[in-house]
C-alpha cells in the first residue's frame, strides 16, 4: 500500500494529461492511493496570458485540480512531479514550490522516499533530458531517491520518431506552437512510470 503524490505545472495542459496518465498507472499496483496536485500558478503569468486562449483553455481545465501543499509532500510515500521545460529547465512556479518546502528539507521529512520525473518539450531536442537531470538536484538535496524508466520495460524508447521517453522518465513533445497532443506510446510509458514508482515506494514502505 502506497500514497503517491503527482505535482506538476502545466500552462497548456500536456503535463496535465501526462498527469493522469501517470496516475491511471499508478492505480494499477493494488492498494495505491493516488492524489494529483498543482503547482500554484503566479499572478504575473496569469495577467500576462489572459488573453491567450491556449493558456485560458487549458487553466481552466484544471480548475479542480487542488493547489499543491507542504501536506502533500509529507503525505506521499512517493513523489512523481511533472514538469515541462523552459529553456532546457523547470519553470520557475515548481522551483518556487520546492523552495518554498525547505522547512521539509531541514528536517528530512521527504529523506527515503521514492521520486521521478516526467517532462514535456517543445522539439524534440529542446532539452527533455536536460530538464530532468537538473531538476534532479534539487531532488537529491531532499533525499528523494530517483526511480528511472528502463529500456526493458519501455521498448517504445527505442526509436527514430519524434516522440518522448527516456531512461531518465517519461516525456511528451508538445510541438513548436503546442498543438500536438501526447503519443498513445508516451501515455502507455507514463503509465508505466507510474505503475513502477507505486511498486517501488509499496517496497520502500513495507
Ligand atoms: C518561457 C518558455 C520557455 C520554453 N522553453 C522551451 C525550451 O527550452 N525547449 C523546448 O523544447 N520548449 C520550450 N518551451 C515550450 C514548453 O516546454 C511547452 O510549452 C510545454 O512543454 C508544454 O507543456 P504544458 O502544455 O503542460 O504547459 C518553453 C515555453 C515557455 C513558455
Amino acid at each position: 500500500m502506497a500514497k503517491v503524490l503527482i505535482p506538476y505545472y502545466s500552462a497548456y495542459g500536456h503535463i496535465y494529461e501526462m498527469a493522469k496518465a501517470v496516475a491511471e498507472g499508478a492505480k494499477q499496483v493494488d492498494g495505491t492511493e493516488v492524489k494529483i496536485v498543482k503547482v500554484p500558478e503566479f499572478n504575473a503569468v496569469k495577467e500576462a496570458m489572459s488573453g491567450q486562449d491556449a493558456y485560458v483553455q487549458a487553466q481552466g481545465n484544471q480548475e479542480d485540480i487542488p493547489e499543491a501543499t507542504h501536506d502533500d509532500l509529507r503525505w506521499a510515500d512517493a513523489i512523481i512531479w511533472g514538469i515541462p521545460t523552459r529553456y532546457g529547465s523547470m519553470p520557475a512556479q515548481m522551483k518556487q514550490y520546492l523552495d518554498s518546502a525547505g522547512g521539509l528539507w531541514a528536517n528530512g521529512e521527504l529523506e527515503g522516499k521514492a521520486t521521478a520525473i516526467f517532462t514535456s518539450s517543445g522539439s524534440v531536442h529542446g532539452g527533455q533530458e536536460t530538464t530532468i537531470i537538473t531538476s534532479l538536484i534539487p531532488l537529491l538535496h531532499f533525499g528523494l531517491i530517483f526511480v528511472g524508466l528502463p529500456y526493458g520495460e519501455n521498448p517504445e524508447q527505442l526509436t527514430t520518431d519524434g516522440i518522448g521517453g527516456s531512461p531518465y522518465g517519461a516525456s511528451t513533445i508538445a510541438g513548436p506552437d503546442g498543438s500536438a497532443s501526447p503519443d498513445a506510446r508516451d501515455i502507455t510509458m507514463a503509465g508505466r512510470l507510474g505503475a513502477r514508482v507505486a511498486k517501488i515506494a509499496s517496497k520502500l514502505t513495507n
